[in-house]
């Protein structure tokens, strides 16, 4: 029996749409043994009452890429799954899915593939590389993709920062939420991400708090995001002072506080706007870890 356990991540981390990504401390459980025959899949937690369980599987069709790649056909398969991270909410639960199924097989197959064809599998699959990357690797993770393969660096994530998500009570897609975006941008506000990663990236080097600050800001995906997600302008406004600063956690609608301190009053303040705007919502202090994804073998 193979087990993996694989992190949530945050994409975008405010101005590096599609190209910067951390990891956080919250788990799914992937759990698969070989069998006779078959498919079993059993799904414990968020997704129970929506998931496939057959062929169509998320998790079980980027198995078959790599016993596909590997040469291995396992005569049956049986996958339980524990999902901690909620569907569809701007926290990498589809990366989790991709990067668990990719790992547990190529760890039943015989490790034919290195990290970098994971990396490069896995962003195929899910068609960006900003969650799947951090998910595998852990930490904060830049990384573009260059043809069929994805350059990527993994930078540690400074020691003092904290996180705090606010979860709204509905699913968004990244389908849906990537359709709101424009085919071409402002050259100013292309420039205003440029200058905003290269200074957050800067402050994530050197630990540089300050700087961390400055930089989380977007014009690229935030503001065309905001309709989709009531309140969202507002929390990214008035809780920006108590903070280090505010995003959408990817595709949203989850919005990701980075701060110092005082988690839980950031938290309960965005849950407050959220349900000024009438959604239900929760916060989870789930802190960034170095941690990708763990593999246990029984
Ligand atoms: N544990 C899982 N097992 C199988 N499929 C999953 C699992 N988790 C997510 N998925 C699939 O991924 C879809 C959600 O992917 P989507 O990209 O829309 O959201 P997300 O990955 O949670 O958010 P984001 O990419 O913005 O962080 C689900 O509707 C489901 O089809
Ligand atoms: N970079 C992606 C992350 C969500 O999967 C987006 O914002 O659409």
């Amino acid at each position: 029996m193979i087990k993996v356990e694989v992190p949530a991540t945050t994409a975008n981390l405010g101005p590096g749409f599609d190209t910067l990504g951390m990891s956080l401390e919250l788990y799914n459980e992937v759990e698969v043994s070989e069998i006779e025959e078959g498919l079993e899949i059993e799904v414990v937690g968020y997704g129970s009452d929506e998931l496939t369980t057959d062929e169509s599987n998320l998790i079980y069709q980027s198995m078959e890429r790599v016993f596909a790649k590997a040469g291995y056909f396992p005569k049956g398969l049986k996958i339980k799954l524990n999902n901690r991270i909620p569907l569809a909410r701007g926290l990498g639960s589809s990366a989790a899915a991709i990067v668990g199924g990719l790992v547990a097989a190529n760890k039943l197959s015989g490790e034919k593939l290195l990290m970098d064809q994971l990396v490069d599998l896995a962003t195929e699959i899910e068609g960006h590389p900003d969650n799947v990357a951090p998910a595998l690797l852990g930490g904060v993770v830049i990384s573009t993709v260059k043809g069929s393969k994805v350059v990527y660096k993994k930078l540690a994530v400074p020691a003092k920062l904290k996180t705090v998500v606010c979860i709204p009570d509905y699913q968004l897609s990244t389908v849906k939420a990537r359709e709101v975006l424009p085919t071409e941008v402002a050259f100013k506000d292309a420039v205003f991400n440029l200058s905003h990663t290269g200074l957050l990236l800067t402050g994530l080097l050197t630990e540089d708090y300050t700087l961390i600050k400055e930089a989380l800001d977007d014009k690229l995906h935030q503001p065309y995001r905001q309709n989709l997600v009531p309140g969202l302008a507002e929390i990214l406004r008035e809780v920006k002072s108590d903070t280090l600063g505010v995003a959408i956690s990817g595709s949203g609608p989850t919005v990701i506080a980075f701060t110092l301190d005082d988690e839980e009053k950031i938290g309960k303040k965005m849950v407050d706007i959220f349900a000024e705007h009438g959604l239900d919502s929760h916060y989870l202090i789930t802190n960034p870890t170095n941690q990708g994804i763990i593999i246990l073998e029984d």
